[in-house]
């Protein structure tokens, strides 16, 4: 293995220890602020997922506020949960874990979410403010990517980026962020419909994988000294996790992300990121 490692674990360890401190300062003014899952059902790769959340909740001072519902929850009790969440003034923000169960109007649910405590920054009126350059919450996984490569010294000014995949969570967000001015990156957002992905990853000095097809991005198609970063995550049938990224790319690539390791425990931390800073604008307007 020749590429460096792209320290998610790490990096997300550092931001959670500076956001100790700032939770700490809310404490001092009287202010708690609380994170809020909302969970429908049981699938095992969620429950886990959301428990990770509340333990990074403990480990920086947040108020942990969690509502389960059963599979057979109906959009109406769902729809019930976020309007109390909304109403909840120890709730600074929440996230509604996805995917729903099937027949759950999804985007229905996420615009009912109050934009000011949305801690996934995926509400529509935040992907407005993002487009429109307004401060947002923003989404947390492809803040999670930028912050990733900055605290690296990896350079995004000026670079050839490749993001793969068009999903709402990662794809369709990413490049939003990519090409801010304060990024300053040339973006080609590649997906199943790409002639040639081969082309362009060749071309690329950073790959962000979001496409959830595992070992899609093979070495030979990456540039020597690239950085990679591997956020897909499917799962192989003993439930193992598989990325996009095939294990050869780190003989080729100048960085990569392990997955896990990499770019999910980014994910939790700019959550965590979400809410604090939440809770500084709430408090700033006292
Ligand atoms: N409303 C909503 N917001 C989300 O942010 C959201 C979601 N729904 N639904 C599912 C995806 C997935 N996701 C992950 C976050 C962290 C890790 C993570 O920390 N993974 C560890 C390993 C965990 C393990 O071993 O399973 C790692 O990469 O090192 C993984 C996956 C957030 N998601």
């Amino acid at each position: 293995m020749s590429a460096q490692i792209l320290d998610g674990k790490a990096t997300a360890a550092a931001i959670k220890s500076e956001l100790t401190v700032r939770v700490a300062a809310l404490k001092e003014k009287g202010i708690t602020p609380g994170l809020g899952t909302v969970l429908v059902g049981d699938d095992p790769a969620s429950q886990k997922y959301v428990a990770g959340k509340h333990r990074d909740c403990a480990q920086v001072g947040l108020a942990s506020i969690q509502r389960q519902l059963p599979a057979t929850a109906t959009q109406e009790e769902i729809e019930a949960v976020v309007r109390e969440l909304n109403e909840d003034p120890a709730c600074t923000g929440y996230i509604v874990q996805l995917p729903l169960p099937k027949g759950i109007d999804e985007n229905r649910i996420l615009e009912l979410m109050d934009p000011a405590k949305d801690a996934d920054g995926l509400h529509p009126t935040n992907l407005g403010r993002l487009v429109l350059n307004e401060p947002a919450p923003l989404p947390c996984t492809p803040n999670g990517v930028i912050t990733l490569l900055r605290a690296h010294g990896v350079e995004i000014n000026g670079a050839e980026v490749v993001v793969v995949g068009r999903g709402v969570t990662i794809g369709r967000p990413m490049p939003l962020l990519l090409t801010r001015r304060s990024e300053n990156a040339t973006v080609t957002q590649c997906h199943t419909g790409t002639r040639d992905l081969a082309a362009h990853l060749r071309n690329a000095d950073i790959i962000v994988a979001a496409a959830g097809v595992p070992h899609l991005i093979k070495p030979e198609d990456v540039k020597p000294g690239a950085a990679v970063l591997d956020v897909g995550v499917s799962r192989n049938a003993e439930g193992k996790i598989m990325g996009d990224v095939h294990p050869g790319v780190a003989e080729v690539a100048g960085w990569i992300s392990p997955n896990p390791g990499g770019v999910g425990p980014m994910t939790r931390a700019q959550l965590l990121v979400n809410v604090v800073e939440a809770a500084e604008r709430a408090a700033a307007a006292l």
